[in-house]
């Protein structure tokens, strides 16, 4: 998968069952939507979705589960139960928390890792980070990627975004590992978009400002409001 969306746009169909368009006909419909306008690939959660997807468009598929648990605050593809129903989805890539923060049930992320490569060695993995520490942490672990995705959504980071200081944080992660490093959170224009490409990200995800409806209408009512 890695090599079919590099310098690409990966569009995340998500909508959790608290969301309006909570339907994995819906997500699917998304990705038809995504696929005709051109993107590369598609993020998905839930098992469901996910084979929905696969039936509807054959782009490749970034699959996670999000679970909440109650000993830990990790909650993108947490633990083996997860990452097991992702491998029944039929998904090329995993994407995982790749956080410092303990994970459920005491599971490590190497177990996890190894895990999955044994499982099925076919299926490359993504690692969702917050912090540069993290990121060459996930290159270590022997992760295909990095993705942005947790960077402003951990304790530690909440004060910031993806976007602050042009891309700052991408740029310090771009400078810090090897592996591809996916942008991705908040990049919610297509110059965001071409921006992170120019600095060197591998591809971008894109979600909200495509897929959810509900937080591209309260951007417009909040600039009617100033
Ligand atoms: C932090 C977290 O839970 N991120 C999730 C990860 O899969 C999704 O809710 C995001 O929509 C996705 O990362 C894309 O980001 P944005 O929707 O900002 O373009």
């Amino acid at each position: 998968m890695i090599e079919q969306i590099k310098g690409g746009l990966v569009v995340s169909c998500q909508a959790l069952d608290h969301e309006p368009l909570h339907s994995s006909y819906i997500m699917a419909k998304m990705a038809l939507a995504a696929l005709e306008g051109g993107a590369v690939g598609i993020r998905a959660n839930s098992r469901e979705d996910i084979i929905a997807i696969r039936k509807e468009v054959p782009l490749p598929v970034i699959g996670i589960v999000k679970r909440d648990y109650p000993d830990s605050e990790v909650f993108i593809t947490a633990t083996k139960r997860e990452i097991t129903e992702l491998l029944e989805s039929g998904c090329e890539m995993i994407a995982m928390d790749c956080t410092k923060r303990d994970r459920p049930n005491g599971e490590t992320l190497a177990e996890l890792v190894a895990y999955c490569r044994w499982q099925n060695p076919a299926v490359e993995l993504m690692a969702d980070i917050s912090t540069v520490e993290e990121a060459v942490m996930a290159q270590e672990l022997g992760f295909d990627c990095v993705s942005t995705t947790l960077h402003g959504y951990t304790s530690y980071t909440s004060a910031t975004k993806l976007y602050d200081n042009d891309f700052e944080f991408l740029k310090s992660v771009l400078r810090e590992v090897d592996i591809p490093v996916i942008a991705e959170g908040n990049v919610i224009t297509p110059d965001m978009f071409s921006r992170c490409l120019e600095l060197g990200a591998y591809a971008a995800v894109v979600g909200g400002a495509i897929t959810r409806p509900k937080k591209i209408t309260s951007r417009f009512v909040q600039a009617s409001v100033k």
